[in-house]
């Protein structure tokens, strides 16, 4: 069963089509990539993937299910982090956490918050406002708010934007192992070619509010006829 199902998705912002007839799928366990020039199309798809705006014409489907009808349901096994979305800076790390894990009614929301604050290495952070973190350290609060209901389908759109190398790195081993082992589907915006080309298994590429190719990185490579990602993305990007 594909976990999720878009449909011929259309979003308009008055004279600008953001995204016009969009299809796709993920399946269990599937991390996809979604690639585009600034301004494609991507975070207005996500939106309308986590039913955060609503779609002009078109459908999505979570887990089977109808997104508009049965939100409630099937967003409770969903999460998402962005790095432009703000948690509320005067709370303490472990308050946001804590917060979250009761908003997700979780059975043991203080167990699980513990795994996540050791998960991302925030135990030195738990005490510190989320106003005084680092760019860098946000995000990864972001991730363990995002992990914490152990969603079936997580989306995030730049998840590493502002990770140093090393942290960065760490965390891509991270959610790909997650992948791995709990089956769960990702999809994943992005800038950084070599994360895609590490961690995706699928990737679409976004142009002027559409899906203009689809494919695995080697796939997409040999179909441009260039070496790796970074080259599909100036091609497509180029016309
Ligand atoms: N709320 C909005 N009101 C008006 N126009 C919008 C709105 N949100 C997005 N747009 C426009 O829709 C288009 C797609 O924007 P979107 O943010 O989805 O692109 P993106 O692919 O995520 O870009 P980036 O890589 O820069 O994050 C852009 O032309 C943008 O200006």
């Amino acid at each position: 069963m594909a976990i999720l199902e878009a449909t011929h998705l259309v979003k308009r912002f008055g004279p600008v089509t953001a995204v016009r007839d969009l299809s796709l799928t993920v399946g269990e366990g599937e991390v996809t990539g979604l690639l585009g020039l600034n301004g494609a199309g991507k975070s207005t798809t996500l939106h309308m993937l986590l039913g955060l705006i609503t779609p002009d014409s078109g459908s999505v489907r979570l887990f089977g299910q109808d997104l508009a009808r049965h939100r409630i349901e099937v967003l409770s096994r969903v999460n998402f982090a962005a790095s432009y979305v703000d948690l509320p800076g005067p709370l303490r790390v472990r308050e946001v956490l804590d917060a979250f894990a009761r908003l997700y009614a979780l059975r043991r929301p203080a167990a699980r918050v513990d795994e996540m604050i050791e998960l991302f290495e925030l135990g030195p952070l738990r005490r510190r406002r989320m106003m005084d973190l680092s760019s860098g350290q946000r995000t990864r609060v972001q991730l363990a708010k995002a992990l914490l209901n152990e969603p079936r389908l997580l989306v995030l759109d730049e998840p590493t934007a502002n990770l140093d190398p090393d942290v960065g790195d760490r965390i891509r081993g991270l959610l790909s192992r997650l992948a791995d082992e709990t089956g769960s589907a990702m999809l994943i915006t992005s800038h950084n070619m070599r994360e895609v080309e590490r961690m995706c298994d699928r990737i679409h590429f976004m142009a002027d509010g559409r899906i203009v190719a689809t494919g695995t990185a080697g796939e997409l490579a040999s179909h441009y006829g260039v070496d790796d990602l970074e080259e599909v993305f100036l091609k497509v990007a180029r016309g």
